[in-house]
């Protein structure tokens, strides 16, 4: 291995009870909203075919149009207790709210900076009263901060000389600043979720990535934080010159899932998901395809199946509401975790041979399995195959309790029958089972 000084701190996950909470969570709501939800991806007429919240950066947007938008950012119909009942009723656990983008216009009126939510006609805070409501819904809070800032005069892409440098210096003063400024205003808040971490400004510091994420650490103590802040001093991000993973978790899955629990290495991980294609912020246009509830909730069952977190996206309006297409969503997925919930918070890996009817969820530190189904074969019967010297004692519909009676196939193999073949929304299954050589085998074990 390489002798470093700031890569990774830690072999494997952590496993106080700030991360165990985290972890167990499981489902998210990330909501980006800030100026960019006022052209909501058009200007003069035109249509911008990037995510909505880098409009700042197309050519036929001049950075001074852009800038002068806060002087018109005036959310009148913000409503945070709604949001947070919306939120609760879809079943998200926590909720990461962007403080301030890539555009560095921050939604706090922090005194660092003139380019704040106070110099809005709107004035006020928004983030307090947002924690406060989410917080008594229940719903933990966690603050998206972007390091890239295109509007801070000291921000720099590259360093390339003494004057950038010294700007730079500057900046680091400034963000941490801010990063101290936002933990001592919103002392409930459980995490920072670091973003625009990819220039060479910051890359190539990872010493400073390393103080700052233990600086935090110390102003609050629990905090969780993902590998996205981190580089170590050769400028690997988010794994370290010896592969090691930096951060509480992986954050790089962005649009994407994991295939198998090969691709997570036994770390903690969490994916961020847009419902179109990409689109962060608010986009008048939703162009290309719009993920279905259906989709959804089986990217957020795929996750937590390989031991991570599912945050959905949503990208309020400059007015403060939600388009309907999202609230749509937020009741569709609500119904559903309503009733199968159980199988969602404190799920985890279950170590059981995946099979093509979908997903097995083990409640943590348990020995009841769900299987949640998604493609029921043309058969009707479910194959079940079971890890050496675990048997199974039990088999019902989460959603009726209705009891299966799984057929034995073969050793530690089943069929489960379904009562029936068609549903228009997953299955699931709770299995009971035993490990280990107890004398009693499973109740479904034929007489030999
Ligand atoms: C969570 C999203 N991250 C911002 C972004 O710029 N993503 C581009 C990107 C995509 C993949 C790896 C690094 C960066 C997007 O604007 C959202 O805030």
């Amino acid at each position: 291995t390489i002798a470093l000084i700031h890569g990774a701190h830690r072999m494997g996950n952590r496993t106080d009870a700030d991360m165990a909470r985290w972890r167990s969570l499981r489902f998210g709501q990330f909501i980006h909203w800030g100026l960019y939800a006022i052209p909501g991806g058009e200007w003069n007429g035109k249509t911008y075919n990037g995510a909505a919240e880098w409009i700042r950066s197309w050519k036929e947007m001049p950075h001074e149009d852009y800038d002068k938008l806060y002087r018109q950012f005036n959310p009148v119909n913000f409503n945070p207790q709604q949001w947070a009942a919306q939120a609760k009723s879809m079943g998200a656990k926590y909720m990461i709210i962007t403080t301030k983008h890539h555009d560095g216009f921050c939604l706090w009126p922090s005194k660092y900076s003139k380019y704040t939510i106070a110099s809005s006609p709107w004035k006020k805070d928004l983030l307090g009263p947002m924690i406060e409501a989410y917080n008594k819904a229940g719903i933990d809070v966690h603050l998206y901060f972007s390091i890239i800032d295109w509007n801070h005069p000291d921000y720099r892409a590259s360093l390339k000389n003494a004057a950038d440098s010294a700007a730079g210096k500057r900046f680091q003063v400034f963000v941490k600043n801010q990063l101290a400024e936002l933990l001592q205003r919103y002392p409930t808040i459980k995490g920072f979720w670091f973003d625009g971490t990819w220039d060479d400004s910051w890359k190539n510091d990872g010493a400073f990535s390393d103080e700052l994420e233990q600086y935090l650490q110390s102003l609050h103590p629990g905090l969780v934080m993902g590998s996205r802040l981190r580089a170590d001093e050769k400028g690997a991000r988010h794994f370290d010159s010896n592969g090691r993973l930096m951060g509480d978790y992986e954050q790089g899955w962005e649009r994407k899932l994991p295939a198998t629990i090969d691709d997570v290495h036994g770390n903690d991980w969490e994916a961020v998901m847009t419902v179109p294609e990409n689109q962060w912020g608010y986009h008048a246009k939703w162009a290309g395809h719009v993920k279905t509830v259906n989709e959804i909730l089986e990217m957020l069952v795929k996750s937590v199946s390989l031991n991570g977190n599912f945050v959905l996206n949503f990208g309020p309006k400059a007015d403060g509401t939600y388009r309907t297409e999202e609230q749509q969503l937020m009741t569709g997925i609500g119904q559903w975790m309503k009733v199968n919930g159980d199988a969602i918070y404190n799920g985890t890996y279950a170590g059981f041979e995946k099979q093509d009817w979908g997903y097995y969820i083990r409640k943590a530190g348990t020995d009841s399995v769900y299987m949640v189904v998604f493609n029921i074969p043309v058969s009707g019967s479910l194959r079940v195959k079971l890890p050496a010297r675990t048997s199974l004692t039990g088999a019902s519909v989460l959603q009726s309790n209705a009891t299966l009676t799984p057929e034995l196939i073969g050793r530690n193999e089943y069929f489960i029958h379904l009562p029936n073949k068609t549903t228009d929304s997953p299955v699931v299954i709770l299995l009971k089972t035993v490990t280990g050589e107890n004398k009693e085998k499973g109740s479904f074990e034929k007489a030999k």
